[in-house]
């Protein structure tokens, strides 16, 4: 399908500030966009679902006419990925020098009437000036694997990120800081470790008052749920079980509710851990306390299992998540090799992103067919994926079927439902594809066992895996060191192996989503050997 460029006026293309940054593979056609005087269509963007998204973030201008668009489109990505920060409404905050320094772990003196000591020879801060090139790859034309053009030269720009990290000058006394935690939405691997690790890291700084808002975002309006004291001591071993110390929930109170408890409580620091809808809200809070004039800094660690948040290389959890739903699929696997004619389908996590579906698929290559949200399919017909699990049981002897739960949505009924959190309840397409896959079999009279697997929260339950812990415990340091430095509305993430912040709307513009056209996806095609469901 072809996506619709609106031509401002003749040579000027305005295009969705996600296009231009995202995962959808951008051909331009023959000659130059500045030719046309009619819209211009750019084909091939197969992934109609992301584009649907992409419609709602900033839209920049590009006249590609002018000899300098590339300065202005850098200088304009500059402007929209600059970090808000709190003298941008309180332009007479004061800073002082960072009491955070791993030569002297504890503030010396409690009234600070001097200033806090800090280690003139230690270079451990980071300039605010340092930059994280979001961008590595330098494509040489629009048709090389999982190019991302802007035009059709495919021009390399530069698209610098800020870097995290601690810094010389803070902008918050820390005996003066009442920090607090939240977790909101689903569970997810880390969430416990990132907790721990933004108690360590403001202990560190000198913070004594640090609370956890029970229950999510309803944790700041249930009159029955108490702030938890938050210490050292508490979380020293909480990484070591899976779920939140806090506890999660979806839906809650409103904005203006959240920083009405917030002022009553006097939490100037809040850490929210959660995903897209969590990110949401921890950006209306910020705004809200902008408008209240209040000086709190609100950070973001990014949580979802799904992965599905944009322009990070990762988010916490997810390694840990393909990691376990291994298991599952190797049980799939013995069930259905052990079996005469065995069928083994796993469904995995992804609402609206398949990128549990396609790693794990990948990782196990014990997988005959992946299906995502992503890519549509069928299940019946000549091409569906039920005629080749017939071929595969006829030539293989079993067959075994990773499933996205976003998956094959057109295929079930509308439950027309929402979540407190206002996302689509989902059908379930497991044990649709269990029903059909048994219903088809024994109708063309071939014999097949049909074993279904939904391991799903059991993946999302468990404790964070080695390389997870430590990407928690870095991103948890850095939310800390954001806060202090004076940043709120921001969020941290992972981007070219480097620890970035990034404002949070430009992370959540719309779910991040499997690209069709990526190398990771033809691997995962390479892999499993599937043909088009088409
Ligand atoms: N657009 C929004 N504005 C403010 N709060 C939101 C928004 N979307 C979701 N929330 C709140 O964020 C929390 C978590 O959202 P949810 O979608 O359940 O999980 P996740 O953050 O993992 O996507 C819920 O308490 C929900 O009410
Ligand atoms: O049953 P629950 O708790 O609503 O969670 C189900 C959802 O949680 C997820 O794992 C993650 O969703 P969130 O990132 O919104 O927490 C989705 O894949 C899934 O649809
Ligand atoms: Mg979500």
């Amino acid at each position: 399908m072809d996506a619709l460029l609106p031509v401002i006026k003749p040579g000027l293309v305005h295009l969705p500030a996600s296009t231009l940054r995202d995962h959808a593979l951008l051909f331009f056609g023959s000659g130059r966009m500045v030719k046309h005087l009619n819209p211009i269509r750019i084909p091939k963007i197969t992934n109609v679902k992301a584009e649907a998204h992409k419609q709602v973030s900033t839209a920049p201008i590009i006249d590609f006419r002018d000899p300098d668009w590339k300065s202005k489109y850098e200088l304009d990505f500059e402007a929209r990925f600059n970090i808000p920060h709190i003298t941008d409404v309180l332009p007479d905050a004061v800073s002082y020098p960072s009491t955070f320094c791993l030569k002297m772990r504890t503030p010396v003196s409690p009234d600070f009437a001097e200033g806090y000591p800090s280690d003139e020879e230690w270079h451990g801060y980071i300039n605010n000036n340092d930059r994280v090139l979001l961008k590595v790859i330098r494509y040489s034309s629009p048709t090389s694997a999982g190019a991302e053009c802007i035009d059709p030269d495919c021009t390399w720009l530069e698209q610098w990120v800020h870097r995290a990290g601690p810094r010389e000058k803070i902008y918050f006394k820390p005996e003066d800081v009442k920090a607090a935690i939240v977790t909101c939405g689903g569970l997810c691997p880390g969430l416990n470790d990132v907790i721990r690790q933004i108690v360590i890291t403001l202990e560190i700084y000198g913070v004594k008052k640090i609370f956890g808002i029970p229950f999510g975002y309803r944790g700041f309006s249930d009159k029955s749920l108490a702030e938890m004291p938050l210490s050292r001591k508490v979380v020293q071993n909480i990484h070591l079980s899976g779920g939140s110390l806090l506890g999660v929930s979806r839906g809650g109170p409103s904005v203006s509710d959240i920083v009405d408890s917030m002022e009553k409580r006097g939490i100037n620091m809040l850490f929210v851990l959660g995903g897209n809808g969590t990110h949401a809200g921890a950006n209306a809070i910020h705004e809200e306390c902008n408008k209240r004039r209040l000086k709190v800094a609100v950070v973001g660690v990014p949580k979802t299992i799904d992965n599905d948040i944009l322009l990070m290389d990762k988010t916490f959890g997810f390694d840990t998540a393909v990691e376990e739903a291994q298991r599952a699929i190797n049980s799939a696997y013995i069930e259905a090799h052990s079996a005469y004619h065995g069928i083994g389908i796993v469904k995995l996590m992804g609402r609206s992103s398949g990128f549990i579906a396609m790693q794990a698929s990948l990782a196990s290559g014990q997988i005959d067919i992946c299906l995502i949200p992503e890519v549509p399919f069928n299940l019946h017909g000549p091409h569906g994926v039920l005629s080749h699990l017939k071929y595969l049981l006829e030539t293989k002897g079993s067959a075994v079927v990773c499933v996205a739960e976003g998956a094959g949505q057109d295929f079930l009924e509308k439950i027309n439902a929402k979540d407190a959190s206002g996302n689509i309840i989902l059908g379930d397409i497991g044990v649709h594809m269990q029903q059909e896959t048994k219903k088809y079999f024994k109708g063309i009279g071939f014999p097949a066992d049909v074993k279904y697997i939904d391991p799903t929260y059991m993946i999302r339950a468990c404790r964070a895996n080695a390389s997870d812990g430590i990407l928690c415990t870095v991103l948890g340091q850095n939310a800390v060191h954001g806060a202090f430095a004076g940043y709120s509305g921001i969020t941290v993430g992972i981007c070219n192996t480097h620890y970035v912040y990034f404002p949070i709307p430009e992370v959540i513009a719309q779910p991040k989503v499997v690209d069709p056209n990526s190398r990771m996806w033809h691997r995962c095609l390479t892999s499993t050997g599937q043909p088009d469901f088409v």
